[in-house]
């Protein structure tokens, strides 16, 4: 495969902005396949280990090879080497959720694919709190969550971010993908 056609769509936002989700269609409409990272927090009811995450313990956290790596609520999340390999073995073009630190980490890295960086944002922190009460999380959860130092920091886009990145506003689903659709017709051949 050539080096140079490979992309990587870098997904990032607030916790519930909808980062899984336009994975998630991004996989079934287009087939881009999603780059597996690594993390020490439990799995949420219905998350499988090697699907949505590397479910991991603080000791086998430490031996992948990872691009970058951060703390985020308290738990470990890193993207590796070999995650990216194994995207790239099944799609040319792959997608990856991270952090907005881990999103500023691949602005700076020299790599053999092109990245391109969206930031996924919700109209209003109340529609955001419904979001992620409707997903199943309990309401203590759900407070805990958004109040970490690292969720707050990602509810707005960081200024080192901004010129790196493209702006989604996910409230109406049907709108988000029509914005989608758009940004990957208008990026073909590019
Ligand atoms: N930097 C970085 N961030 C990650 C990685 N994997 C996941 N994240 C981010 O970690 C944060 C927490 O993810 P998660 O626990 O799944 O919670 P959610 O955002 O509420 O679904 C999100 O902002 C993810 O984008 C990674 O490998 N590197
Ligand atoms: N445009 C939308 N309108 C209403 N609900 C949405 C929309 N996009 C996503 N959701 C729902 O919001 C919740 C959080 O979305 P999710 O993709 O899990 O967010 P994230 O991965 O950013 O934490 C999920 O229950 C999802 O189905």
């Amino acid at each position: 495969m050539d080096g140079k056609m490979q992309r990587l769509i870098i997904i990032c936002g607030a916790t519930g902005s909808g980062k899984t989700t336009i994975q998630n269609y991004l996989a079934s409409k287009y087939g881009f396949e999603r780059v597996i990272t690594h993390t020490t927090r439990a799995p949420r009811k219905g998350e499988e280990d090697k699907k949505d995450y590397y479910f991991e313990s603080e000791e086998s956290f430490l031996k992948n090879h990872f691009v970058e790596q951060v703390k985020y609520a308290g738990f470990q999340y890193g993207s590796s080497h070999e995650g990216l390999k194994r995207a790239f073995e099944k799609s040319k073009t792959a997608t990856i959720i991270l952090d907005t630190q881990g999103a500023i980490s691949y602005t700076k890295i020299v790599a053999a694919f092109e990245m391109i960086f969206w930031y996924i944002e919700v109209p209003s922190e109340k529609q955001l709190e419904m979001r992620i009460l409707n997903r199943g999380q309990s309401e203590e959860e759900v407070k805990k969550r958004l109040a970490s130092v690292e969720a707050r920091r990602d509810m707005k886009i960081p200024q080192n971010l901004e010129p790196f990145c493209e702006i989604i506003e996910n409230a109406l689903w049907k709108d988000t993908k029509r914005k989608i659709d758009k940004l990957l017709e208008f990026g073909r051949d590019n």
